[in-house]
């Protein structure tokens, strides 16, 4: 199996993208530390998982990214348990235009503070194994979302984040790989946001124009999206890119040189 031995952590695991993230990385040898603010729900996902894949497997903590001491504490009871993390998925985000802040504090000081904790253990100058970090941003990570302005700017930051460790790690020597997905519309929870005025906030009138670029985009099957990042992870050559996954196939997103 290709990630035999492997050990992996995802955020926001419990549904949607990281299920199907985690799913994968299960389906190919690897264990998986599935970390998720949704306790019932990554309960649940844990109990079906020890089904398919033995209890041994998987790990569910409950973590809310937003907080460095219970994902600090997550990445270090995943480390005592399968002894490495040398996978790690900053995945977990929401789409609320209202409470844009919290938008803010997850989707990108999340990731940013899941990269640095990982990056902390992965790191080869400070005897880590090295290893891959790959982030989940979006479409809308590398263009404008009308009506999601915040959502927009999360992303935005998540690939000039995630791009700029890439050199940093490279030039430095880590010997961590730090990658991102740019997904289309995806069939989980979180598009729903795109015609609640909750949570489109000020730009409710806007959810009409969204609802016809999703049509127009179309929406993906979850398993796209865990088949691209796949594909990311075993590719040993990327190091920086930008996987976008879209309706037609997914290709690796040529950035305008300056
Ligand atoms: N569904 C879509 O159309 C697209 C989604 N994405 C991104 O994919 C990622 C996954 O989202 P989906 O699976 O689509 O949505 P989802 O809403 O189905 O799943 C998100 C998961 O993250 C968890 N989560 C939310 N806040 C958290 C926090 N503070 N700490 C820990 N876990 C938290 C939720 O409990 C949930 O299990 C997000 O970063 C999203 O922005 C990117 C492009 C398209
Ligand atoms: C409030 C948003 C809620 C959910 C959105 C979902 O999670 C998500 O991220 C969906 C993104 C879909 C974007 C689809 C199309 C975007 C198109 C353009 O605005 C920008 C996209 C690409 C430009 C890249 C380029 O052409 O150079």
């Amino acid at each position: 199996m290709a990630l035999e031995g492997r050990t992996a952590m995802v955020t926001g695991a419990a549904q949607g993208i990281g299920r199907s993230i985690s799913e994968i990385l299960l389906k190919n040898g690897a264990k998986v530390a599935l970390l998720d603010v949704a306790e019932a729900t990554g309960t649940t996902l844990k109990k079906s998982l020890d089904g398919q894949y033995g209890p041994e497997r998987t790990l569910f903590i409950p973590c809310d990214v937003q907080s460095q001491q219970q994902f600090k504490a997550a990445l270090q009871k995943a480390v005592e348990t399968f002894g490495h993390v040398d996978i790690f998925c900053n995945n977990a985000g929401i789409a609320n235009e209202n409470d844009w802040e919290k938008a803010v504090s997850v989707n990108l000081m999340g990731v940013v503070r899941g990269s640095y904790l990982a990056l902390e253990h992965m790191n080869k100058l400070s005897g880590g194994q090295g290893g891959v970090i790959i982030n989940i941003a979006s479409l809308a990570g590398l263009g404008p979302f009308p009506g999601a302005p915040v959502y927009t700017a999360t992303k935005h930051g998540v690939v000039g984040f995630t791009r700029s460790m890439a050199a940093t790690s490279k030039m430095s020597g880590y010997g961590v790989r730090f990658n991102m997905i740019c997904p289309t519309f995806v069939q989980t929870d979180i598009i729903n946001s795109l015609t609640c005025p909750a949570a489109l906030g000020q730009f409710a009138h806007l959810a009409d124009p969204t609802r016809k670029l999703m049509e127009q985009h179309g929406v993906l099957d979850v398993s796209r999206v865990s088949e691209g990042f796949l594909q990311l992870l075993l590719d040993e050559t990327k190091d920086g890119e930008a996987l976008v996954v879209v309706s037609k196939g997914s290709q690796y997103y040529t950035f305008p040189s300056l």
